[in-house]
């Protein structure tokens, strides 16, 4: 059972209230996340250097039947699947995004090491 909000408060007390517990599981969630992110960073520095696609399709089949395995009622799995989905999506993104910032770091010092012989 959830906690619940002192019967003795009115209406605009309550609703505020579970605002409150929201705002304090969305701070939760959003550390969380940047969590997630990089642990998927130190994932992609492993994929660059075994030479693995950045998209690994049954990775993240596993992903979503993991979590779907969790209790998750009254959120019915087919949300679930879709706000995971969104993640894996953002995830795979971000890689793409420091791939291509490794590789412009890495032409950057060839070319000042080319200058400088
Ligand atoms: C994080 C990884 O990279 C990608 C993102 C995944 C995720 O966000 O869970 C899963 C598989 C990959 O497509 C990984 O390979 O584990």
């Amino acid at each position: 059972m959830i906690e619940q909000p002192d019967k003795s408060f009115t209406l605009e007390e309550t609703l505020e209230w579970w605002r409150r517990k929201v705002d304090l599981l969305d701070a939760e969630m959003t550390d969380l996340l940047a969590k997630r992110a990089s642990y998927a960073l130190e994932i992609n520095k492993l994929k660059q250097k075994a030479g693995l696609d950045i998209i690994q399709p049954d990775r993240e089949k596993e992903v979503l039947a993991h979590v779907s395995k969790v209790k998750h009622a009254p959120l019915p799995t087919e949300s679930l699947e879709k706000i995971y989905k969104a993640i894996i999506e953002e995830i795979r993104a971000l890689q793409e995004k420091w791939i291509k910032q490794e590789q412009e770091k890495q032409a950057q010092q060839e070319q000042e090491e080319a200058s400088s012989n």
